[in-house]
Order: C-alpha cells, then structure tokens, then sequence
C-alpha cells in the first residue's frame, strides 16, 4: 500500500497563496525562514547532554527578571540570524531582548514584525521534557523605518500569522495564517515539515484541565471555584470526572489541548502584585489564543477574550485561560459572576478572613 501524498509546508504556502494573487510572496518567505529556525533548534535541543546548550547562562537573568538558560540564547541567536536576512521584516522582538530587535542596514527591510518566545517552557530542557518556540508575525505600522516599542503594541486580533514548534518525541510545526490551523510534522529524512494534521479542531467539551495548583492560595475567587469543580467531579455539580495535567511548558500544553481538547489555566493571581499574570502577552498569549481561536476553541484573560487586549508594553503579563470552548465560556461566566470586591483582594484568599466557600 502507497502512503498517502503529503505537502510540504512550501507546497503548502503555495496553495494558501493563491487565495491573494497579488501577494509578494513575502510572506511566504517569512514563514519559511521561521520554519528553518525551528528546525535548526530542534536539532540543538535534540542533542541534549552531548550538546552545548544545556543549563544556566552563568547568573545571567532575562528582562523578565527570569534566569536565563543556555539554550534560551542560543534559540534566541537562531531566530535572529535565520530572520534578520530575508527582506521580510521590520523589525522583530523576544522574550529575551529588553528593547526591539533592529534589522541591521546591510540587510533589506520588509512590511512585518516577528515577535518570538525563542525556546518555552526552558525549565524543562535539562530533564528532557518537550519544550517549542513561539512565534507572532504582525504587520510594521510604520513600514521600513527603525521599529520602537510601540509598533508592536497591536491587539492579538491584529495577528497576520502565528505558530509554534513543539520539540517534542516529534518535532512539529503548528500553524495558522488565519484561515484555521494545520499541523506539520517534521521529517527528519527529507528535513521538511509535511503536512500531517490539516483542519485541527479543539472539541468543545472537555474533562481535562491543566493549571499549576501549587498557586491555588493566590487565586482569585473564580478560578477557586472552577477548579474546585472539577476536583469534586461526580459528586459535585458538574456530574462528571475530571483528569489534570501540567507539564510546565505552555506551548506542550496546547499541543496537547489541539489534540484531543482541554482547558489550560494560567489565571491573574495575587502572587506578585507586579506580575498579574505569568505568562507574556504578545509572545505567548495571543499567538496561542489566535490558533485555539482559528481552531474552534477559545482564548481569554478569564474575563475578556484575550486577542481583544490592547498592549501597553512589549513584555506585558496576562492572565490566559484557553481550550475547549465551553469550559472558557464558563470560567469567563465564573469571573463575571464574581463580585469585583472579591478580586484581587487578600482577604479573600485561602488563609483570608472571607474564604470563599467552595
Ligand atoms: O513554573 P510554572 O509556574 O509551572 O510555569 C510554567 C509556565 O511558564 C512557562 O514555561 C513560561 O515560558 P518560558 O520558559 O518561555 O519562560 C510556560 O511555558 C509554562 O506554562
Ligand atoms: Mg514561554
Ligand atoms: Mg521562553
């Protein structure tokens, strides 16, 4: 029996392509230089121990005030050097550079931005667990002149494209270019990533939900309640049992949740009053929100829908909940329920004088 023909992801680009006979091709261009990226850093973290990428960058610290990884530099200066050269971009910015990344004058400029978490869920590369890359393409507002903080501050629903590698038992390319989600699979004797999942869909109903629980104290009231929940399962009002996972790598996590549906929490908390959230706004959040969304899920702060957020700054914290649209909808209905006095206040917390009950 003959397996199936597969596109290639430049076959695939092709096809999407027609829909806008005028394009430059650009584009295409563009995701194809990411795609090289990932590659390249799928092969760096696949060498583990016997690569050079593992462990602590000696003391040094990120603009997130988070240490920084080997191998987070290293994904990082891939994504530079693979990008910088295309004549597609304006400018690009990342999880680990403070300010916008400049394309260098001898290098031509184009009309997008490239916004990337070069290596998520890093505190997981020494042990071997999967990590990916995230990545956000947007247009420059301002065409080739120098980029600032502000071009970048556009609202998730402005996003072009988004995606991820996950590097995980396979390496896979997860895309949308706002026309639904395709999954590619990479194969490592052509070196392509081939299309393997067309058309991904999160289901609409879920028993699984994943959320660090070691955070529960600092949870805002709603999110107590939901996760109580489904703790309680079929002897609580939700008739039904519920499964947990967290592998502490968001983008395994929605992986995960395209795959076979879900619920990922990462809620605003009381845990850091400078940080309402632990995940980043324009380089987690709304590119991970754009593809549940292309995929029939749902992405949202818990009270808003996520891609609706206007950003205020480049490394901006968010609450994020997505997945299997009906659990979103319903811990958006939990949060709206909420009395706004029980939020974000001390008092109501699991040591506070008002507990909520659950
Ligand atoms: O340490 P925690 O609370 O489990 O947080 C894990 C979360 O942090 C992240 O790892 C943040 O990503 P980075 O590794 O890019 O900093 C997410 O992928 C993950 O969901
Ligand atoms: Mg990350
Ligand atoms: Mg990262």
């Amino acid at each position: 029996m003959t397996s199936p023909h597969r596109l290639t992801l430049t076959q695939f680009l092709i096809e999407e392509r027609r829909r806008f006979p005028h394009a430059s091709g650009d584009f295409n261009s563009l995701i194809l230089n990411v795609a090289l990226a990932c590659k390249s850093i799928a092969r760096k973290v696949a060498f583990g121990a016997l690569g050079a990428g593992q462990g602590d960058v000696g003391g040094a610290i990120n603009v997130q005030g988070e240490t920084q990884k080997e191998m987070d530099v290293v994904s990082n200066q891939v994504f530079l050097q693979v990008n910088e050269w295309c004549g597609c971009l304006a400018g690009m910015a990342s999880e680990e550079m403070a300010e916008p990344y400049q394309i260098p004058d001898c290098y031509p400029k184009g009309k997008y931005l490239l916004v990337f978490d070069p290596l998520d869920g890093s505190s997981n590369i020494d042990v071997n667990v999967a990590v990916g890359s995230i990545f956000s393409v947007l247009r420059a507002p301002n065409g080739d002149a120098a980029v600032t903080e502000q071009d970048f501050l556009q609202a998730g629903a402005s996003q072009v494209a988004a995606g991820y590698a996950v590097y995980g038992p396979a390496t896979m390319l997860v895309l949308t270019v706002g026309n639904g989600v395709n999954g590619f699979t990479l194969d490592l004797e052509l070196g392509e990533f081939m299309l393997t999942h067309p058309a991904m869909q999160v289901p609409p109903d879920t028993c699984e939900f994943a959320i660090n629980a070691s955070n529960s104290r600092f949870w805002e009231p709603p999110v107590k309640r939901y996760v109580d929940e489904c703790m309680a399962g079929q002897t609580g009002g939700r008739c039904k049992d519920f499964n947990m996972r967290w592998i502490a790598s968001m983008v395994a996590e929605a992986h995960r949740i395209l795959m076979r549906g879900g619920v990922f929490l990462y809620p605003r908390d009381s845990k850091d009053a400078s940080k309402p959230g632990r995940l980043r706004l324009l380089y987690e959040a709304n590119p991970i929100g754009f593809i549940i969304e292309q995929a029939g899920g749902r992405a949202s702060t818990g009270r808003l829908p996520v891609l609706d957020v206007k950003p205020t700054s480049l490394h901006q914290r968010i609450g994020l909940v997505f997945g299997s649209r009906n659990e979103v909808d319903r811990i958006e209905r939990y949060h709206n329920d909420a009395q706004p006095t029980e939020m974000m206040n001390p008092l109501f917390n699991e040591h506070g004088l008002f507990r909520m009950p659950a």
